[in-house]
């Protein structure tokens, strides 16, 4: 299969979607692998560590994408992407459709076949292909919060682990999964005084036995909610409900009664955001400010830590993308049931019953197109 990997160009987005050393286990079972050049280098891999394993580097963007049966990304397709892909393509990459209602349209007026890492499950209930970059985002949202609490940076300034004498800061994490855990982990590895909420009770009592009490576990409501506005110094944003819209968890009147300078941390930001007054924001401008509160909503953070989040994320995609290639879409998600949920977009038709209930459009059962 001919395969294509381009250069991410979200902004300051450095991952990428293949290693050398996928390449090498791709090519080694009689793929031929396209690699833009320099879409390693913000990751740390050269042109000639693709070539070395295999990889044609091709220079020509427009070559690149037209000679491609399957192409991997990281981040969902730009604008410019969606209009170069084509019918009886395959993409595989983050999509987070049901945030983002033009890229879903593109999409589909597209008839390329789309798969999403972040809907692949597991057979634990898992997400496999968004754990690695929810672990990389999870402990990264506690120093951007840490961060964000200094007075230069608009926040309360609040050292979180306190000093002796004074009290470490409070955190409060909404959602206790795979961001929230890691989130979590860090803040109490700081010395704050930490907090989850989550709607699982299941969940909250792994965490209870896993943190053996040094962790809060508070049942989420509506007036847990309003106790974690009023004394939390940072909230962060960690809820998912797989492939839909995040809930608005905390909105914009909530604001009046934090302490001003304190930070919320969207990290659900890239499924539309938990708050109700985040806006996606890039890592050149990660911060806003609105009724006194510090606003982080940097919807692909993994990409600043690059290395890390790459090889991460490659570890776990790397079995689906030989699938994809050694069989063809259609008999690899046919033959894997935990695949077939990555399915998001086929020849026009919406194949994700959350995404097509988003944007009211009409759902395709993913197995009735795998054949
Ligand atoms: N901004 C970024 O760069 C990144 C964002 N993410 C996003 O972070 C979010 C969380 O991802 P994961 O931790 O992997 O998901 P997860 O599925 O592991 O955890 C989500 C948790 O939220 C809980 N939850 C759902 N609704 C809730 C509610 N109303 N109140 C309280 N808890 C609720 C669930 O019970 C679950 O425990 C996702 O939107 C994911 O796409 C992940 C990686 C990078
Ligand atoms: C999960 C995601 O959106 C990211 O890693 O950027
Ligand atoms: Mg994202």
């Amino acid at each position: 299969m001919k395969v294509a990997v381009p250069k991410e160009i979200k902004n300051h987005e450095y991952r990428v979607a293949l290693t050398p050393t996928g390449v090498r286990e791709l090519t080694g079972r009689g793929h031929q692998v396209s690699v833009q050049a320099a879409a390693g280098e913000g990751a740390g891999f050269t042109d000639a560590d693709y070539q070395a394993a295999g990889a044609h580097v091709e220079a020509d963007v427009d070559a690149l994408w037209q000679g491609a049966e399957l192409i991997l990304k990281v981040k969902e397709p730009q604008a410019e992407e969606v209009a170069r892909l084509s019918s009886g393509q395959t993409l595989f990459t983050y999509l987070h459709l049901a945030a983002e209602e033009k890229l879903t349209l593109g999409l589909l007026e597209s008839g390329a076949t789309c798969i999403a890492y972040e809907t692949v499950t597991d057979s634990r209930g898992g997400l496999p292909l968004l754990a690695p970059m929810s672990t990389v985002a999870g402990r990264m949202a506690v120093q951007a919060g840490a961060h964000s609490l200094e007075k230069a940076q608009g926040g309360a300034g609040v050292l979180l682990p306190g000093v002796p004498g004074v009290s470490p800061g409070k955190v409060t994490v909404i959602g206790g999964g795979v961001v929230g855990e890691n989130a979590a982990r860090m803040a109490l590895g700081l010395g704050a005084d930490v907090t989850i909420l989550d709607k699982s009770l299941a969940r909250l009592e792994v965490l209870d036995d896993r943190y053996q009490g040094r962790i809060k576990t508070v049942y989420s409501t509506a007036d847990a909610l309003d106790e974690a506005v009023r004394d939390s110094d940072m909230i962060v944003g960690a809820v998912l409900i797989p492939g839909a819209a995040a809930p608005k968890l905390i909105t914009r009147k909530m604001l009046a009664d934090m302490q001003p300078g304190s930070v919320l941390v969207d990290v659900a930001i890239d499924q539309g955001g938990c708050f109700e007054t985040s806006k996606p924001t890039t890592h050149a401008d990660p911060t806003y400010i609105v009724e006194g509160i510090v606003h982080y909503c940097v919807a692909n953070m993994p990409g600043a830590v690059a290395r890390t989040s790459t090889l991460g994320l490659t570890n776990a995609t790397l079995p689906f993308v030989i699938a994809l290639a050694d069989k063809g879409w259609q008999k690899a998600l046919a033959d894997d049931a935990h695949f077939l949920p990555g399915l998001n977009v086929h020849d026009g038709r919406v194949t994700y019953q959350a995404v097509a209930d988003a944007f009211g459009l009409e759902y395709t059962d993913p197995a009735s197109v795998v054949g």
